[in-house]
């Protein structure tokens, strides 16, 4: 990979290379865009195949957070944290230490929060060397845990996609596919079956499952058979490109919506569902609601505040759902378009009040 051709191509700002020999950290930090306001991302630990593997995901990843903060109405950029590492295995107190020096060290340029392989814990710990991190202990005055805020913004997004799809967002006697069962989609799993809907699920962890089973009365499926099972509506909602030239032939759902990130392999995928006639709910605009809610932290956090904001995710998507069918184009496009355009609009109107750049870190 030629980083900086990369960096060029889609207008990365900034990549931070991070090491820590006594702890063992290797962590890259990704900021693609800051002009809204300060880059907000999670942190993700997991083992990558290759350093270039996890550049490139770091480098993904970050790109989608400036998408979604400014879809979502935020006045945040983009950037997203990627730790090398096996969370099971390679946390330890030093290493998320080590990390929130070096967040420290780009002075509020980057904001973190919890990403896939870190938790609430983790957060506390990198709060002991930065103020920069959100998504800590309530004990702190914090939001705590972002993923039930998440799961009901996605089960509040899947009802607008019903409604695109179906006609109704009545999600009563619709079957779901849902895969991975973990943090979101758990609790997602509970407002559907509160509403009446059918769950057909799968994980690679067996526990998780059988909790969905047991809880939810849910259907259990390996993990290679949930693309093809009979279902209204798919919900990707372990980790990224499960929507690929394998799966799309398989999906017989009207309507995909999901928590996961990145779920497209490529965008060419995004165009097949269109001229399929696939409802696709674009990921970054229907999985803010946890990154609203750690973002209203940085004002003092308010539940009420917060909610009410993840409540808009339902009115975005029904927006972009209309730019669609008005543009004749696919989901993925008609949000990227709204996103690109905020952006825009902000970028133009801050050289008239916001002459020195100053973000909202600034004011507080
Ligand atoms: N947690 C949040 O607040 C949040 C916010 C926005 C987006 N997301 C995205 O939503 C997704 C889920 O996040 P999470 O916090 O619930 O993570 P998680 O790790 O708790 O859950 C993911 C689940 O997917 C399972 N899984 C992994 N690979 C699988 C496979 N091939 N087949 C079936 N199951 C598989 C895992 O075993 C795990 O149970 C991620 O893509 C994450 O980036 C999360
Ligand atoms: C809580 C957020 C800052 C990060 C979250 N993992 C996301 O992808 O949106």
């Amino acid at each position: 990979m030629e980083i900086f051709k990369y960096m060029k191509e889609y207008d990365y700002e900034q990549l931070v290379l991070c090491q820590d020999e006594q702890s063992g950290l290797k962590a890259i930090i990704a900021i693609h865009d800051t002009t809204l306001g300060p880059a907000l991302g999670g942190t993700r630990m997991w083992t990558y195949a290759s350093e270039e593997d996890a550049i490139e995901d770091a480098l993904r990843l970050a790109k989608g957070m400036t998408y979604k903060n400014a879809a979502a109405g935020l006045n945040l950029g983009g950037g997203k944290t990627v730790i090398i590492g096996d969370p099971k295995k390679d946390k330890n107190e030093e290493l998320f230490r080590a990390f929130g020096r070096y967040i420290q060290g780009l002075n509020g340029r980057y904001i973190t929060a919890e990403d896939v392989g870190t938790t609430v814990q983790d957060m506390d710990l990198i709060h002991e060397e930065t103020d920069y991190v959100t998504g800590i202990s309530p004990a702190f005055g914090s939001s705590g845990n972002p993923s039930p805020v998440t799961a009901y913004g996605v089960y509040r997004g899947m009802k607008a996609a019903a409604k695109e799809g179906f006609g109704s967002d009545s999600l009563e006697g619709k079957t779901i596919a849902v895969q991975g069962v973990g943090n979101v989609a758990y609790k997602l799993c509970r407002h559907l079956h509160e509403e009446g809907a059918k769950l057909i699920v799968t994980d690679i962890n067996k526990e998780a499952v059988q909790r969905a089973v047991e809880e939810f009365g849910a259907e259990a499926v390996e993990p290679d058979e949930i693309y093809g099972v009979e279902c209204d509506i798919y919900a990707p909602c372990a980790l990224g490109a499960t929507i690929n030239d394998e799966t799309i032939p398989q999906i017989k759902a009207k309507v995909i919506a999901g928590a996961a990130n990145n779920q497209l392999k490529e965008t060419r995928h995004g165009d097949i569902l269109h001229e399929k006639g696939v409802v696709y709910t674009p990921d970054y605009v229907i999985n803010a609601g946890g990154v609203i809610n750690v973002a209203d932290e940085l004002h003092g956090y308010n539940k009420e505040r917060a909610m009410k904001r993840v409540e808009t995710i339902y009115d975005n998507l029904a927006r972009v759902f209309e730019i669609s069918r008005r543009d004749n184009i696919p989901t993925y496009k008609a949000a990227d378009r709204m996103a690109e355009e905020r952006i825009e609009r902000m970028r133009k109107s801050r050289s008239q009040f916001l002459q020195n750049g100053q973000h909202i870190l600034s004011r507080k």
